[in-house]
């Protein structure tokens, strides 16, 4: 979790492969009016989100069942997508908040071609974003070292 350019697909992905178990990449999971909104530097509200956090948190608890494990990527920037993930997926979940500071992150997105997302929506992201709180049991990292490390530091506090 965590907000656009953080880092959530690239340490998602490298967590799944090691892990052999199944990646759902949340940006894949949203409406074509959620990407074109986003698309055209408007933030997506609740109501845009909710539906997504539903499709998401219901494949991840397919591929759960399926793998017993699986890893996603997903914003979840509000304690109440958080919850209503947890729900959806039921059983154990782990949340991972990636952090940066902002000019990292602008510089990120500015070097990510071909995304819908542009950088202009980071300040929104940020302005929404609520950090968990100690109760929430996320683990929180900030991604201003390799992939690799915060994939070995993962899998060691998941240990
Ligand atoms: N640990 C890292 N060190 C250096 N660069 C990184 C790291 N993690 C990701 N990046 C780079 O930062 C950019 C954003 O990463 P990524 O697409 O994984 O973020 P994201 O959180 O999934 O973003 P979004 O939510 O917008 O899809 C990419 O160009 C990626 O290569
Ligand atoms: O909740 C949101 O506003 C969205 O999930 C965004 O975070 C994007 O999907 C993602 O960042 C794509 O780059």
């Amino acid at each position: 979790m965590g907000v656009s350019g953080c880092g959530k697909s690239t340490l998602g992905a490298l967590l799944a492969q090691t892990l052999a178990c199944p990646f759902l990449e949340g940006d894949d999971f949203h409406s074509a009016d959620a990407v074109e909104k986003m698309r055209n530097g408007t933030p997506l509200t609740d109501e845009d989100r909710w539906p997504w956090l539903e499709r998401l948190g219901s494949a991840i608890a397919g591929a759960k069942a399926d793998n017993g494990v699986a890893v996603a990527a997903c914003s979840a920037l509000r304690k109440i997508y958080r919850d209503r993930l947890r729900t959806t997926i039921g059983g154990p979940v782990r949340f991972v908040m990636l952090d940066n500071d902002r000019d990292a992150l602008l510089t990120r997105l500015g070097n990510r071609p071909g995304h819908y997302m542009p950088a202009s929506l980071l300040d929104s992201q940020l302005a929404t974003l609520e950090r968990p709180l100690p109760d929430e049991g996320a683990m929180i990292l900030t991604t201003d070292m390799p992939a690799e490390t915060l994939r070995d530091r993962v899998l060691g506090a998941l240990r």
